[in-house]
């Protein structure tokens, strides 16, 4: 277990949360990669997710940065059922999670993954993909499935002529659109946005940002946001946890991270988001944990 963490998750609770209400829970969460041997390399492993443990509190935004390569999306996965941990446990709503019941696990997290384009059936219209799930899970009849789809599509804002549309035939914003309806219309309570803007134009973006903002408050909605983007972080969320090489090294209020950042690492981050030079990246920091 990460002392360091556990402190911090067990001492900060934020303002807009019910105090002991946790919608999800990573208990000293691992994932280590197995390496093939290959041509140029020798077989070993990857410790991509190393001994990670948060909390979510119902109904905030936990924003979770830290540069590519980190272990983000790998932490993501092991949340929506999607990878194995090689070690520890979730829990959603306080209900340990079972990996083969992804189906039951869908009910309550659904993800917004980066590329709306690549995770779109381009064979299925708007309409059968935002309605899948609800075939999937045999809720409603036909009828009172076409109303919910209609529903959730008006409230993502996609025009009624794009139902019967094919994912190619919308922009990347619609399609971004289709990605979190289809994310809501089995109602969960728990959002996994994978660098959910991050394909888009920049004209785009804060018109997503804004739809996922109106979302949240109009459902209650708790979110992990996982992104690069300190920019975008910082209009999001209420917490931030900056992971750096598979570990969380600073967990904090989004006012600390960017006022107050302890960790030399997250410094680093923040000082580079400052002064961007493209292809520069970060440089390598020894991290004590
Ligand atoms: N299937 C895999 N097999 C082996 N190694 C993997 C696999 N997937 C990811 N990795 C490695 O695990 C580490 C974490 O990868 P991950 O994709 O989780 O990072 P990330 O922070 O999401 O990066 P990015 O922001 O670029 O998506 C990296 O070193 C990556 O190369």
């Amino acid at each position: 277990m990460n002392a360091f963490v556990d402190d911090i998750v067990q001492a900060e609770i934020p303002a807009n949360s019910s105090g002991t209400d946790i919608a999800l829970e990573l208990c000293a969460l691992s994932k280590v990669y197995a390496l093939k041997r290959g041509m140029f390399k020798a077989p070993g492993e990857i410790k991509a997710v190393n001994d990670v443990s948060l909390r979510l509190y119902r109904g905030e935004t936990l924003g979770l940065v830290g540069e590519s390569g980190c272990g983000k999306s790998t932490l993501a996965k092991m949340l929506l059922g999607l990878l194995e941990p090689t070690a520890g446990n979730v829990l959603i709503n306080g209900q340990e999670v079972d990996p083969t019941l992804r189906k039951d696990n869908a009910r309550h997290i659904q993800p917004i993954f980066q590329d709306p384009y690549s995770s779109l059936n381009p064979r299925k219209t708007v309409a059968e993909i935002v309605g899948l799930p609800l075939k999937l899970h045999r809720i409603g009849s036909s009828t009172e499935q076409q109303k919910s789809v209609r529903k959730i599509l008006d409230l993502v804002g996609m025009p009624e002529r794009t139902y019967a549309q094919y994912p190619n035939q919308l922009s990347g914003g619609q399609r971004q659109r289709v990605a979190i309806a289809r994310a809501l219309i089995l109602q969960p309570d728990i959002l996994i946005c994978d660098e959910p803007t991050s394909a888009l134009d920049v004209s785009v973006q804060a018109q997503i940002l804004n739809l996922l903002l109106d979302l949240k408050a109009e459902f209650g909605l708790t979110y992990l946001f996982i992104s690069h983007d300190l920019g975008v972080v910082e209009h999001l969320v209420d917490r931030v946890a900056v992971m750096h090489k598979g570990s969380i090294v600073e967990l904090e209020t989004r006012e600390k991270i960017f006022s107050d950042a302890q960790h030399p690492y997250t410094r680093m981050l923040l000082a580079s988001a400052l002064t961007p030079e493209p292809g520069l990246g970060i440089p390598e920091l020894a991290v004590n944990g």
